[in-house]
């Protein structure tokens, strides 16, 4: 029998100054033992220390651990400091989440997404991507019991960081094309209503491309709404692929070839760009919109070399070749791919 298991959070929070109420959400959520803090270098100051605040002042026995990257390494290093604790928050960035939530999923205890910043949409979702020799793998993990969004904190960030959320929203433009193309190619595994939900939260984001501002909380809670809503959409599907297609294996690649790979959220923006005109739709549109929100549209803007632009185009199709898309299995060649990026003006 077809059993399908789909997981969202209990509760989602979102408001200025929030993340001081952490420790009423945790006993609200019924949470009971010692709980584990993750955060990097620079969301410890950021949320990591008024989330432990909030926790001791609710009686909460707390600990906290850095991490820097995304890799299995990272995951290990806090399963083994989180054994004998109840619950997991992950205070920070995507790096941060998806390790924190990899790391509670192998222990079989709860996890708390508690995002710094609007710049990526695995703040509700229920995968991680990990930093591999490949590249990047998507892997299956839980959903946070709850969402702590602190509209205050994310509208202090830099702004880039929500532009490239932003950015990662409207890639679900191509990542559907490419759902599609592979459901019609390979029969793949497809859901109507994560489709639909994930290109609906597309075109909000650029219809609402005007109103994104830096430093304005109602900015932060639209952004932040709608990554959670993508999130939800990979949540029905139960992988990344409403949210993830060749713009993302494109902005993998470019993770491995380049020396100062820009937020991810931003490579798979242009990504987008790229891959819409290869689809032969409306590349410009994509291109306007992402202009409004302060997001990179080309390689100079993106602090990349144009020659890895080309390299990463030509390399995408190896990162997960099990995810079939338009770059089918020979990828593009590097004419094509020069045509390509000239003809966008990402080079
Ligand atoms: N699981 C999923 O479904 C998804 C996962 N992702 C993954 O998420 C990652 C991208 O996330 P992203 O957030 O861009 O990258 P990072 O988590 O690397 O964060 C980027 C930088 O921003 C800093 N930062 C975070 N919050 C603030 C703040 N409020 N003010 C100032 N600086 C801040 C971080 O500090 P610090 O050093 O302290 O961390 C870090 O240096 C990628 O690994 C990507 O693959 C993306 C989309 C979906
Ligand atoms: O970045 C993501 C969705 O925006 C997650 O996708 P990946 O599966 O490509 O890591
Ligand atoms: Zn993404």
């Amino acid at each position: 029998m077809f059993i399908k298991k789909i997981q969202f959070p209990r509760e989602v929070h979102i408001g200025s100054n929030i993340i001081d109420s952490t420790g009423q959400i945790c006993r609200d959520l019924r949470v009971d033992g010692k709980i584990i803090v993750v955060s990097g270098k620079n969301t410890y100051k950021i949320g990591g220390k008024s989330v432990i605040d909030s926790l001791e002042s609710n009686g909460y026995d707390v600990d906290r651990i850095q991490i820097n990257d995304a890799t299995l390494n990272s995951v290990k290093a806090v399963e083994e400091k989180s054994k004998g604790f109840s619950l997991i928050i992950g205070v920070g960035g995507g790096k941060v989440i998806d390790v924190a939530k990899l790391a509670s999923t192998n222990l079989g205890i709860d996890f708390i997404s508690a995002p710094t910043t609007g710049s990526h949409d695995g703040i509700a979702s229920p995968l991680a991507s990990i930093k591999d020799s490949n590249g990047s793998t998507s892997l299956k993990a839980q959903s946070p019991i709850g969402v702590i969004a602190d509209t205050n904190i994310i509208s202090s960030a830099p702004f880039e960081l929500l532009s490239s959320g932003c950015a990662d929203i409207v890639s679900n433009y191509t990542a559907i094309k490419d759902w599609q193309l592979a459901k019609r190619l390979q029969n793949d595994n497809y859901s109507e209503s994560a489709a639909a939900l994930s290109l609906m939260t597309a075109k909000l984001i650029i219809q609402s491309a005007d109103s994104i501002k830096p430093h304005l909380e109602e900015s932060a809670r639209m952004v932040v709404k709608s990554l959670i809503s993508s999130g939800v959409a990979i949540s029905i599907a139960g992988s990344s692929r409403p949210a993830s297609g060749s713009e993302h294996k494109f902005s993998h690649a470019l993770d491995k070839t380049t020396s100062k790979p820009a937020l991810h959220g931003h490579q798979c923006g242009v990504g987008t760009i790229l891959i819409m005109a290869l689809y032969g739709g409306n590349w410009q549109c994509i291109k306007n919109a992402l202009k409004t929100m302060g997001a990179p549209v080309n390689a100079h803007e993106l602090g990349i070399d144009e020659e890895d632009i080309i390299d990463a185009l030509t390399n995408a199709h190896n990162i997960r070749k099990e995810r079939y898309t338009i770059l089918g299995d020979r990828g593009l060649s590097r004419s094509a791919a020069k045509n390509l990026a000239v003809k966008t003006g990402v080079i």
